[in-house]
């Protein structure tokens, strides 16, 4: 990896304590594959953007669209896509086999592609080449799940529930236990577009888990919360990790991966570079970010940070 790979931006949160997940590391008792990913590749295409580096340095085409002529800018400047259409290259020929049982953390720096990974694995992007083969039903449990914040938390309990297969009865049966769960009392009857942020997070946490899927995802979910709040979501997962099998979990938290997953995938720039046990992967991480935290920060004592730069190439222009 050279320096200039290096700089990109990096968020490695160890904001957990280890003592805030207390209780032995998970121990896989691996059984069949639930999911094979053969050679994935993702693409976003963004329109009317102007193609640039971002961080993490996912891959992006400039100008995949023809040239045209001025007229034809002129005129096409009233439609919707303006500019040029760019490519950015999210993930790039990940193959790997999941099997039941296991847990599986994903790590990587910001922008590396983990998000984008997780999604297509539950089907929500399609894949440009490559493919998804799963046995079961995996369900996304992330902060972001899309619940809407004009209805009740009631509301969204019903909505999330019927969303993730449970039926009608099945969440009345719930109901309570995730409202309990999540901490929110009688905040359940207002709109969540009142509740803070933790309380919203810890609803949607709540309802995601209140099924048990076959392949889990959680995306960051357990980045929100208290001690007591992580404790219980810990103890969530690993009772969905007896029950249904397979659990996939990126966080920037070193130490939850630790304590939660037996595996670990490290993703850059949209690719697999590592796939072994959870100690060995994030030995290696961790030095790779320090190692890039350095870089980065004598890029900035020494006057080359992105600012700098960009100071540096306006000039050059002039
Ligand atoms: N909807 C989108 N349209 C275009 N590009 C996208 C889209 N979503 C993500 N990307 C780009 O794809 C790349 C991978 O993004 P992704 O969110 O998967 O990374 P990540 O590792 O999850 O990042 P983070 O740790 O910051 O959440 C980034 O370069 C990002 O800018």
């Amino acid at each position: 990896m050279t320096e200039s790979e290096l700089d990109l931006d990096v968020d490695l949160e160890e904001d957990f304590e280890p003592e805030d997940l207390e209780g032995p590391s998970p121990v896989a008792t691996l059984g069949d594959p639930v999911l094979v990913v053969d050679d994935l590749n993702i693409v976003y295409r963004v329109f009317g953007g102007k193609a640039k580096q971002v961080a993490g340095g996912a891959n992006v085409k400039e100008g995949t669209a023809p040239r045209r002529s001025f007229l034809r800018r002129l005129v096409s400047s009233t439609s919707q896509h303006v500019g040029a259409v760019s490519e950015v290259h999210a993930v790039r020929g990940i193959s790997f086999v999941a099997r039941h049982g296991e847990s599986i953390g994903i790590v990587g720096i910001n922008g590396s592609g983990k998000s984008t990974l997780l999604r297509a694995i539950t089907g929500l992007i399609p894949p440009h080449s490559g493919g998804v083969y799963v046995a079961g039903d995996p369900a996304l449990l992330g902060v972001n799940a899309a619940l809407m914040p004009q209805l009740t938390g009631e509301k969204n309990i019903w909505i999330g529930g019927l969303a993730l297969g449970l039926t009608p009865k099945q969440v009345e049966e719930r109901f309570d236990d995730v409202v309990e769960f999540a901490d929110i009392g009688d905040f359940v009857y207002l709109p969540m577009k009142t509740y803070s942020s933790g309380m919203s997070a810890r609803l949607r946490f709540a309802i995601s888990s209140a099924a048990t899927p076959d392949i889990l995802m959680i995306d960051e979910a357990l980045a929100t919360g208290d001690a007591a709040f992580k404790a219980r979501s810990k103890a969530r997962i690993d009772e969905v990790r007896k029950n249904a099998g397979t659990i996939f979990l990126v966080s920037h938290s070193t130490s939850t991966i630790e304590a939660m997953c037996t595996r670990v995938l490290w993703v850059h720039q949209g690719q697999l570079v590592m796939d072994g046990p959870t100690g060995e992967v994030l030995e290696h991480y961790r030095t790779f970010v320090r190692a890039h935290r350095q870089a980065r920060s004598s890029a900035r004592a020494g006057g080359v940070g992105p600012r700098a730069r960009s100071k540096q190439r306006s000039k050059k222009s002039d």
